[in-house]
Formats: structure tokens, C-alpha cells, sequence
């Protein structure tokens, strides 16, 4: 594979993005599912539809698409597939069906047992990472749509996490769910241990009862103890941030009902269909992925903002963080040849009103900013009118004030009504330009609710996906993770050893000082 730079269709495209207009002429509304994905004020023009579709082509987009809703072993560096899709499918693929709905019936069996017994009226859920972030995210942002027990998550090994999970609750009516795909996660494993003694503490006889795992690893929650009836297995080809739509959904089962599993399921499958079957033009992830790369790799923004104008998904942004950083923070491409375009933006952000009292200033004015992801729900479910409005007024401001910007000669007449001395008023009005042209998507849900979130989510995750084939890199490892992950389990055997010699630690001088002089305490 030759650097993707020198490749003749990465030419057009870029030299197409970088002439394209910065102020969209017309409106570009793409239909996903039931949801709206706004992109007229990213880059556009007719040469630049010619340039990213030879681009899709020479990348090799349409058979990766194929690979993946197929189960190929897409996953190429771990040979095997990221088979997601195959989860939320109104009909399983063959190869996998029997598999897929013997698992969702073992879940929805269980849930349907313990609510007829009225058993767990809390449950604490025990996993971090992919393991961790969807159903955290769906059970907090979707609330309001029956919620039946307490659902507590606990993720950091910090142990204030897990005990404020278990504070007041009661052990005999709690369920521990741990879900780790490998069931080797440290921090879960020591959550799980610390569950263990609570409920003892508490009087339960037989804590192992009051566990349920989730894995892919069933061997390894066998031997912790637990119960082969409360395993619930997804497989090596479900990669852990695309797992919510496994067994690993059984918090939001548990919390909010099968129905609203299902419904996210749903969602999801909807736009599965929409990214399978659009055209390329009106293909709302792939057209969000191709404007991820010209803001990324030929516009130099080397991040963008999440701002969902919404208070319940503000577990959206550490979400998509991992979604999209894990999975494209990287830069070999399958060949082995290293990427020679900048790629894969930093993901951060904060939903809207707080954003704009805390880094949208930087986002107006900074010499560069960076593009914004805007999320809308049409509709609230709350009856103040006039907050929903003042939201949505909020929204379409910030988006239309980095779009338009403000020249010098707009903020000198703005400036020159109080400022009478004109050398004074040139001098403020330096300061209140706002170069504009910033770019940032809008996408309205009709409002929040199982169905629309599940879309959401796989809308990112099909254009996560897609950067990945634009940019040549496998987004569904993490070899960066693992390699931390080892190094944490080699320093804290040297910290249990307390004061182990530095002499003999493979280490830098740092942080070997730093294992001396903590592990002595
Ligand atoms: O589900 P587990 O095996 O416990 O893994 C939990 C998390 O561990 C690491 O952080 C991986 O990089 C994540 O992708 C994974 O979701």
C-alpha cells in the first residue's frame, strides 16, 4: 500500500475539502432512521462528492461494509470478526442465530424471574470500559422510561467508586453483576471481591448467589464461583465497546424492562439498515465519517466537541470517547505501513447550557477551535415549555455564532455605539472578532427514548467504523490498552513487594523511584 497521501484519490479529496466553500450555500439534511443529521455546515461541493466517493472506492469501503455485516474477520491483527450487527438483527445471521437468541432468551428468562418474584430491588453492575459505559449510559439517560430497581454502577478500582455503589443499600435484596468480556479485568475482579465481603458483612450466606457474570470468558466466572445458570456468554467476536447490544444490556433489562432492551436493539437494526442501504451521498455515518477526516487530516482540527443539548446524555461523551479513540487511536495501517495522515481527533465535550459557561468561549475565539457534534431531542419529556425552548434557542446560537463568526467592521459598529473615541473603539473591536467558518453537525432526535438512543449509537459506531476504512486502520483492537493493562500488573507485584530493588527494574529512573518509595509507604 503506498502513503495514502500520495494515492491520487487522497489528492482530490483533499485538495477538494480545502477548496470547498467554509459557509454552506444550501442546506445537506440526511434522514437516519427516524433521526436528522444536519451537515450543512461541514465542507461541501460538487467536486468534493466525486473526490470522497473515489475515495470510499479506493479504500476498499464497500466490501469492508459487507465484511462486516457478513462476520468476516475484520479484526485482522486478532483474526476474527466484530460481529455486532448480528446482535440487534431483527433475524440473526445463520451462522450465528442459534447462538445469538439462546443467549437473549436465557436474559430475558431470567429477568422475567426474578420480576415475577419480585427478587433484587437494587442492582450494583460491576464492569468499566465497554463493559460499562453503554449500559451506564442507557440506564441514566433513559430514567424516565419505567425504571423498576436502583441500578448502581461501580468502574474504578478507586474504592470510593464501589462503596458508594453498595452505601445503604440491603444485601439480601441486592444483585452483583459483573461483566467483563475476559473476565480478567483487574478492576472488576477487585470490585467483585469487595461485593463479596459486603454481602457476607451483611449476612448473606451464600454471596456467590447473589452474582451474575457476563463474559465471554464462562470458564473464568465458573471457577470465581458463579452459578451456571446466572452466565451469561457473548463471544470472542463481539468487541467489548460494541457489547451493549449482548448480554452485557442486562442492567438496562433489569432497570428499565426487556421492552427496553429490545427497543434499543431496535434503534440500532434501523440504522444498520440505513447504513447498508443509502446511497453513499445520503449515508448519514458514512458522510459524518468523511467530514471527520477532512476536518481531522486535511483541515488540521485535531479534536472535536461532543455537546449533546440534552442533560440525560451527558454519559454520551465518555461513551463515544472510547468508542471512538479506542478504536481509532492508532496509526498502522494493515500492510504494516505507518499512516501518513493525521488521524483520529480527540473526543471530548460536555452537554449544552454547561458547555457554553465552560469551554465554548475557546471554541468561538481560540485560533483554531475544532467542529462540534450538536445533539437535539425535538421533543422533551417534561412539561417547562419554555427551558425546552431556551435549550434549543441555545443550540442554534452557539452552532450559528462558529458558523458565521463576526468580522472587525461588525464588532466596530457594535463597539462604536459606547466608544465614542475611534482609535479606542478599533482597538476593543480586535478583541470581539469571531473568525467563523467553523465547522459542526447537528443531529435531531424526535426525542429521547429507547429506539432513537440505540440508533444513535450505532450511527457513531458505523462511522467509527468507516474512519477506520478511510484512514486503513483496524478499529477493533487495542493493543495501547493491553500493553498499560500488563505494565499495571508488573508494577503492583513490585509494589507488593514491597521496596522492590530499582537497581533491577526494568523501568525509567522515575518511575522506578516513585515503586520504591510508594511501596514503602
Ligand atoms: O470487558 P473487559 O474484558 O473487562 O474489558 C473492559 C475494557 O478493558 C479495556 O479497557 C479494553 O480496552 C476495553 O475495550 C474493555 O472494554
Amino acid at each position: 500500500m503506498s502513503a495514502l497521501s500520495q494515492t491520487t484519490a487522497w489528492k482530490s479529496f483533499s485538495h477538494a475539502v480545502s477548496a470547498s466553500p467554509t459557509k454552506p450555500a444550501t442546506l445537506r439534511i440526511l434522514r437516519a432512521a427516524e433521526l436528522e443529521v444536519d451537515l450543512s455546515t461541514q465542507r461541501h461541493s460538487p467536486a468534493l462528492v466525486i473526490a470522497a466517493r473515489a475515495l470510499l472506492n479506493q479504500q476498499g469501503f464497500e466490501q469492508a461494509r459487507a465484511d462486516l455485516f457478513e462476520g468476516a474477520p475484520i479484526n485482522w491483527t486478532e483474526n476474527r470478526a466484530a460481529w455486532h450487527t448480528a446482535l440487534r438483527a431483527p433475524t440473526p445471521p445463520s451462522r450465528v442465530a442459534h447462538a445469538v437468541q439462546a443467549e437473549q432468551a436465557k436474559l430475558a428468562g431470567f429477568v422475567e424471574r426474578v420480576n415475577a418474584q419480585n427478587l433484587y430491588r437494587n442492582v450494583v453492575h460491576l464492569g468499566i470500559g465497554g463493559s460499562d459505559w453503554g449500559p451506564r449510559l442507557a440506564v441514566e439517560s433513559l430514567a424516565g422510561h419505567a425504571g423498576r430497581r436502583t441500578i448502581r454502577f461501580a468502574s474504578n478500582v478507586d474504592a470510593h467508586a464501589i462503596t458508594a455503589a453498595l452505601e445503604g443499600l440491603d444485601p439480601s435484596d441486592t444483585l452483583i453483576i459483573i461483566s467483563s468480556k475476559s473476565f480478567t479485568t483487574i478492576e472488576s475482579l477487585a470490585n467483585a471481591a469487595c461485593a463479596i465481603d459486603w454481602l457476607r458483612a451483611g449476612g448473606v450466606k451464600q454471596p456467590l448467589d447473589h452474582f451474575v457474570a457476563v463474559t465471554a470468558n464462562a470458564q473464568a466466572a465458573r471457577e470465581f464461583g458463579i452459578r451456571e445458570e446466572h452466565i451469561f456468554e457473548f463471544w470472542d467476536w463481539v468487541g467489548g465497546r460494541y457489547s451493549i447490544w449482548s448480554s452485557i444490556g442486562l442492567p438496562i433489562a433489569l432497570g428499565l424492562g426487556m421492552d427496553t432492551l429490545n427497543d434499543l436493539r431496535a434503534g440500532a437494526a434501523q440504522m444498520d439498515e440505513h447504513f447498508l442501504n443509502a446511497t453513499l451521498e445520503e449515508n448519514a455515518p458514512v458522510q459524518m465519517a468523511l467530514s471527520a477526516v477532512a476536518n481531522c487530516s486535511v483541515l488540521g482540527y485535531a479534536s472535536f466537541a461532543l455537546c449533546p443539548y440534552d442533560a440525560r446524555l451527558r454519559h454520551l461523551v465518555p461513551w463515544l470517547q472510547q468508542l471512538e479513540m479506542e478504536s481509532l487511536g492508532k496509526s498502522t495501517q494493515r500492510d504494516g505501513t505507518t499512516l501518513d495522515v493525521a488521524s483520529s481527533p480527540a473526543v471530548w465535550g460536555m452537554p449544552g447550557t454547561d458547555s457554553q459557561h465552560t469551554f465554548f468561549q475557546w471554541l468561538h475565539q481560540d485560533g483554531k477551535g475544532a467542529p462540534v457534534d450538536f445533539i437535539l431531542c425535538a421533543k422533551p419529556d417534561h412539561r417547562h415549555t419554555r427551558h425546552h425552548r431556551l435549550l434549543i434557542a441555545n443550540c442554534l446560537a452557539q452552532r450559528a455564532a462558529l458558523l458565521e463568526g463576526k468580522s472587525f467592521e461588525q464588532a466596530l459598529a457594535e463597539v462604536s455605539l459606547k466608544e465614542k473615541n475611534p482609535q479606542a473603539a478599533a482597538a476593543l473591536a480586535k478583541h470581539r472578532v469571531h473568525p467563523g467558518g467553523r465547522p459542526s453537525t447537528l443531529i435531531v432526535m424526535p426525542q429521547l427514548d429507547p429506539k432513537q438512543l440505540g440508533a444513535l449509537l450505532a450511527l457513531y459506531e458505523h462511522k467509527v467504523f468507516t474512519e477506520g476504512v478511510l484512514w486503513g486502520i483496524n478499529p477493533f483492537d487495542q493493543w495501547g490498552v493491553e500493553f498499560g493493562k500488563r505494565l499495571a500488573g508488573d508494577i503492583e507485584r513490585r509494589l507488593d513487594a514491597l521496596g522492590s530493588d530499582p537497581a533491577v527494574s526494568p523501568y525509567d529512573p522515575s518511575t522506578a523511584h516513585w515503586v520504591r518509595k510508594l511501596a514503602s509507604g
